[in-house]
């Protein structure tokens, strides 16, 4: 099922539960916006080439919209507006005040020099800079992009609009981006896997995982599992996949993926194939790479009991049936990799106060949210007898529906 489809899925489900009308049903699930754009640059030797570009807005009625740009040869607008959509939830289960948006280009950024990422990143942003804005809708990085990329689009935009750094989040610290920014989405999803085994009666040490995508959020919750004393069994990205049943060290794969670009030939680990890396024998399983990777193929094969979400949409809903079926608990994206966009809220303020807070105290902030959201969706969880992502789909839906009837938008 293509991710469009099993968003709304989730999102029909959660407005059955709670019992919307089916005017605020469409309401909410009509995209408030989406913008595609030719994006033409000249590449290093002179030859034009073009790429497609997407910025899909789609609701607001909590806030200004708030999202990611993707760049992977993969993205097409369903996609970005699955993702979209999943913001608006992902940003009412974190209670913080925006609602969703999302961006990509269709480009492999690997085989593009910094000079030409720079230049596609520049034109795309000329294409769209009239409809974001500090209030009204707030890119930061997803996969693919970095700090380094919202640098060019706040330089861009500023050429426009005078200097705006609030107008992207997860930029470099020098630009007025956020101490801790970074980790965020891997350190909330440390937070959040806390959070559930604790509910199990157990913790992070001496508990087995395996992580599928070893980028921005792969990494950061692969060493603070390792730091929490978490065993870290099979690691995967696009270069490869490596295993060790005793513990892989972390701080040496990431010393070794920064020298060599890749996976393969660490010492400390043997190779797999990362097709097997969904499938393999551990406690938890985390994947933080692309979506749709859990589907009726290889549901049935998984070993985990438990399974993270950090990426986005890595479950097709076939395979949450045949999961929950096998016993396994899903703690669902919206809610598991939410750490990054709270963060970014952080950034956000902070850039509009003027005033930087430190690394102790946006960690500190980053728990209390992703602790507080816990308790919430466990709460409706009990109160609608549903699982994770239905406690999590039902309590964001019903934040933005609560507001769309405030503003008067429901006929
Ligand atoms: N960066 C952020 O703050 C947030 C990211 N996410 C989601 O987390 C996921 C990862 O994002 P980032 O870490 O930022 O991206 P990234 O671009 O930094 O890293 C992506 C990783 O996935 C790996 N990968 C790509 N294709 C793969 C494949 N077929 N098999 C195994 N590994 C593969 C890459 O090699 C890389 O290690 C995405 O789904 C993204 O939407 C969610 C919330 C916030
Ligand atoms: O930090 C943000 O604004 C958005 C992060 C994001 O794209 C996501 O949570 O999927």
């Amino acid at each position: 099922m293509n991710a469009l489809a099993a968003t709304n899925r989730n999102f029909m489900k959660a407005a059955r539960i709670l019992g919307l009308d089916s005017k605020i049903e469409k309401s909410l699930l009509i995209p408030f916006r989406e913008i595609k754009v030719e994006c033409t640059i000249p590449k290093d030797d002179g030859t034009l080439v073009s790429y497609v570009g997407f910025r899909v807005q789609h609701d607001n009625a909590r806030g200004p919209m708030k999202g990611g740009i993707r760049y992977h040869p993969e993205v097409d607008p369903d996609e970005v507006n699955a993702l979209a959509q999943l913001m608006t939830w992902k940003t009412a289960v974190a209670d913080i005040p925006y609602g969703g948006a999302k961006g990509g280009i269709g480009c492999s950024p690997k085989d593009l020099s910094t000079s030409e990422l720079e230049r596609l990143t520049r034109v795309f942003t000329q294409k769209i800079h009239d409809l974001i804005g500090v209030n009204a809708d707030v890119p930061a990085p997803d996969m693919g992009t970095n700090a380094q990329t919202m640098a060019w689009i706040l330089d861009e935009y500023s050429k426009f609009h005078g200097y705006s750094p609030a107008v992207v989040t997860g930029k470099p610290i020098d630009l007025g981006g956020s101490l801790g920014r970074e980790a965020a989405t891997g350190r909330g999803v440390v937070y959040a896997t806390e959070a559930l085994l604790a509910e199990h009666g157990k913790s992070i040490k001496g508990l087995t995982f395996a992580i599928q995508g070893f980028g921005n959020v792969g990494s950061w919750a692969a060493r603070l599992i390792h730091e929490r004393g978490g065993k870290v069994v099979a690691v995967s990205d696009i270069t490869g996949a490596v295993k060790n049943p005793n513990g892989i060290n972390i701080l040496d794969l990431l010393q070794h993926k920064d020298a060599t670009g890749k996976l393969a030939d660490f010492s400390g680990a043997d190779a797999m194939d990362p097709n097997d890396l969904l499938t393999h024998d551990c406690d938890v399983l985390i994947p933080c790479a692309l979506g749709g990777v859990l589907n009726r193929e290889n549901a049935g094969d998984v070993k985990a009991k438990f399974i993270i979400e950090a990426a986005n949409h890595p479950t097709d809903p076939e395979a949450d049936e045949i999961l929950s079926k096998k016993g396994v608990t899903i703690l669902p994206d919206i809610y598991a990799n939410a750490g990054g966009v709270t963060v970014s809220y952080f950034e956000w303020v902070q850039n509009i106060q003027g005033f930087m807070w430190d690394e102790e105290k946006v960690n500190q902030e980053l728990k209390r949210y992703m602790t507080r959201a816990f308790h919430n969706i466990k709460g409706l969880c009990k109160s609608h007898n549903c699982d994770l992502r239905m406690g999590a789909f039902t309590l964001g839906v019903n934040r933005v529906a609560r507001a769309t009837l405030l503003r008067g938008w429901e006929a």
